[in-house]
């Protein structure tokens, strides 16, 4: 059964006129590595750790600027929140359809909150805390593209024309604002569209993206603003050389430093190492939220499903060969070498937690063969086209070959992965906790891993893991909003009914 909303009776949970305050048992283990007569044994220590969460209740009214908000990604979300907002339906060569958020984890996925009567009862994920609607976000952000949002979305040929017809009087007034251009980090190709961006130096580009920044929150009147990089890949940064060489900071390093300095969340959706040591320092003594990296949203998404399967069954797999092309002005920027490059590492690093989990299959050390194809291929457009071959070792010496075909519509489905994180990003910033060894609450880590589910490579903070397998990410969110409600992980054990 399904319901629409919940309230948790507790002891442990106290609602206010401004929060939600929760005293949590977090059930971990400890392990030591011990002498035990004469030979070294792992012991396990079950341990309990009482945090407190507070989570301040006030929805702010939200300003979302997109760094490329011209491109696919960036026009297709704008458009959907339009047609959401206005309730907005069209024609299409199949029925008339309503606009929906399918595909957003928290407008359109479900969380289990117990069961009655032997029935398992749900209710919407977004149910769980108090989040920004979706409709009442405003809109702004940079394109080095002078193109109005209209225009982009025609451009994008991501949407029905008879929805985009109804969208564009609401978009055309949509302009970007100037955006930082430096040809040494995109491909070549792009230049043709570069007819917007910001003149000087570097120092004097990331004051003008804080006063862009400060303006577009005045002008709106939004109590917050979160920026989320959606433009196009970069080439990595050398970080070797990034401290000492100026060229060779990156204009989205560039935006982040702007973000950072503004205590702006900024949240970067491509492959490019934007995070550069010294910045997340400074993000880290700032305290401002940096996240990221590389939308997870279809072929990879996909791999840290299938390959979590395989492994959590035993079953080791030993070649994962991802080939895909697409005709949009991503897959355009990505058919040069160097930001084939940075997509390349974030779509192969993927399996690496979940080969890493099990030594029975894998040596130490020991990976499957993994190759990542992705061409141009103008005619599909936005339609991406995914074909995967996973082989795996099966019982004596058995192979096993899926082979898949995925058409994914990539700003149909990156665009809720979009909205998520904005919304996860501001939900998270209304969070502070506490352990019982604590003295004052304090926010989450700066370098937000709440974020990892909608990530290909996972930001994390120095010297902590990187987990990729979609459950346990998916698992690890739900939890730690269900905790700031008091309520227990979701176990599935239903030992009510064993
Ligand atoms: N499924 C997906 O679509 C998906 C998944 C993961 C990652 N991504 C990443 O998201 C990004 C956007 O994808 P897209 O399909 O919207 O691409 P796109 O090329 O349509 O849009 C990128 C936009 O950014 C603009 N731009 C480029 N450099 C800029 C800069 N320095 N400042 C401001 N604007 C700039 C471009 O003019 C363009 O309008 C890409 O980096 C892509 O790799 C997309
Ligand atoms: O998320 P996902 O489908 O694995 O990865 C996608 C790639 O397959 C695609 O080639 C690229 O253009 C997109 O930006 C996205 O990164």
């Amino acid at each position: 059964m399904f319901i629409e909303s919940f309230k948790v009776e507790s002891p442990n949970v106290k609602y206010t006129e401004n929060e939600i305050h929760s005293v949590y048992s977090y059930e971990t283990t400890e392990l030591v590595h011990e002498d035990r007569k004469g030979t070294y044994q792992w012991i396990v220590k079950p341990k309990t750790v009482k945090y407190e969460f507070k989570t301040d209740i006030h929805v702010p009214k939200l300003g979302v600027m997109l760094v490329g908000w011209g491109g696919n990604n960036g026009s297709t979300l704008t458009a959907g929140v339009i047609a959401n907002r206005e309730g907005i339906s069209w024609a299409t060569k199949d029925k008339v359809q309503q606009a929906n958020y399918f595909g957003s984890l928290t407008q359109a996925s479900s969380i289990r909150v117990g069961s009655f009567n032997g029935e398992e009862i749900y209710a919407p994920f977004k149910s769980l805390l108090p989040m920004v609607n979706p409709d009442d976000i405003v809109f702004g952000g940079w394109d080095i593209s002078d193109m109005n949002l209209a225009d982009a979305m025609a451009r994008a040929r991501v949407l029905d024309i008879d929805l985009q017809k109804q969208l564009r009087p609401y978009m055309e007034s949509m302009l970007p604002l100037p955006g930082i251009y430096d040809p040494d980090f995109i491909a070549a190709n792009q230049g043709a569209r570069a007819n917007n961006v910001i003149k000087g130096t570097k120092k004097e580009q990331v004051q003008q993206i804080i006063k862009d920044i400060r303006e577009f929150k005045e002008q709106n009147k939004v109590d917050k603003v979160v920026v989320l990089w959606t433009a196009n890949t970069e080439r990595y940064s050398n970080v070797a050389v990034v401290d000492k060489n100026e060229a060779e900071i990156s204009p989205s390093t560039l935006y982040a430093i702007a973000c950072v300095l503004e205590n702006v969340p900024f949240i970067n959706g491509s492959p490019q190492n934007t995070f550069v040591p010294g910045l997340i320092d400074l993000a880290i003594r700032r305290n401002c939220l940096i996240g990221g990296d590389d939308f997870k949203s279809g072929q990879t998404k996909m791999k840290s499903v299938l390959v979590d399967f395989l492994v959590g069954a035993g079953i080791k797999p030993t070649s994962i060969v991802s080939y895909n092309h697409l005709g949009n002005n991503d897959g355009m920027n990505l058919s040069a070498p160097q930001t084939f490059r940075s997509k390349e590492i974030s779509k192969s690093n993927v399996v690496d937690d979940m080969v890493s989990s099990n030594g029975i299959l894998y040596e130490p050390g020991e990976h499957p063969d993994h190759v990542v194809v992705i061409k141009y291929v103008p005619y599909v457009a936005d339609s991406k086209r995914a074909m995967d071959e996973y082989t795996s070792e099966i019982f004596l010496g058995g192979k096993n070959t899926i082979v898949m075909h995925n058409t994914c519509e990539d700003s149909l489905l990156a665009a809720p992965i979009i909205l998520d994180l904005v919304l996860l990003a501001e939900l998270s910033t209304r969070i502070q906790l506490k352990s019982e060894a604590e003295g004052k609450f304090h926010s989450f880590h700066p370098v937000a891993t709440i974020l990892s589910y909608l990530s290909k490579a996972p930001l994390v903070p120095p010297g902590t893991p990187v987990v990729n397998a979609l459950s346990k990410q998916r698992a690890m969110l739900e939890n730690i909003l269900r905790a700031c409600v008091g309520l227990a992980p979701e176990n599935n054990m239903i030992l009510e009914y064993k």
